[in-house]
């Protein structure tokens, strides 16, 4: 599976992060966020991808973000609309629509975004919009009717390597594309440890 590791501050931290090289880096906008990201992103190796995350975000204010720091993958983690997808979609990006999970979750809410997004990504509800830091029940995930690559997320920290490499052989992770970490690896907020990440990527099995 892939692995993106989000909510990236610093730059040196950036450039030290993406020595593990990850498949997706991703980068907060949203000023209500510790995690927000107002700086420069160093140069990155290529098959790095860059995702930007907006919450409920106006489409000018993405577009712009897109252009400023060539962000290739846009992650909606607010109540987008299908047709803001749709509008973003229209750019060459690659968009990730956000469904946040608690005890259950009602799959028919992804049907109109189907053809507009490339991806979902499940995390889970909480007070925030992200960076909960805790796990919902993946076996929620038994009952996902469909075929769109999905990026796993919430919580996942080292505790969860076990569960993970279970996870990835069941059923319910057919469709798993990748994996999201976030705050069960950092420091501080938006400060991520390069070691703890490390053992976590090394100890993956899927
Ligand atoms: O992390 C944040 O501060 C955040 C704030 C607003 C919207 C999204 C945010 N994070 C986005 C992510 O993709 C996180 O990786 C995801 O929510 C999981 O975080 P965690 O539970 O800390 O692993």
């Amino acid at each position: 599976m892939k692995l993106k590791i989000c909510g990236m501050k610093y730059p040196e931290n950036i450039t030290e992060i993406a020595s593990l090289q990850p498949d997706y880096l991703g980068f907060i906008f949203h000023n209500e966020s510790l995690r927000d990201f107002d700086n420069v992103i160093p140069a990155l190796p290529e098959q790095i991808q860059k995702v930007g995350v907006f919450v409920d975000e106006k489409v000018e204010f993405i577009y712009n973000q897109m252009k400023k720091h060539n962000l290739s993958v846009i992650q909606l983690h607010g109540h987008e609309s299908p047709e803001d997808c749709r509008l973003l979609q229209s750019t060459k990006a690659k968009i990730v629509k956000v469904f946040s999970i608690k005890d259950t979750f009602d799959f028919s809410v992804l049907a109109p975004y189907e053809s507009v997004c490339d991806y979902f990504l499940f995390d889970t509800k909480g007070k925030l919009p992200g960076g909960n830091g805790y796990t919902f029940d993946w076996s929620v995930l038994e009952n996902y009717p469909s075929t769109k690559p999905y990026f796993l997320s919430g919580g996942i920290g080292i505790n969860q390597i076990e569960n993970l490499n279970r996870f990835s052989e069941s059923e319910a992770s057919k469709y798993c594309y990748a994996i999201d970490v976030n705050s069960q690896f950092e420091m501080e907020p938006g400060l991520k440890d390069l070691e703890k990440l490390k053992e976590f990527k090394n100890n993956l099995s899927c």
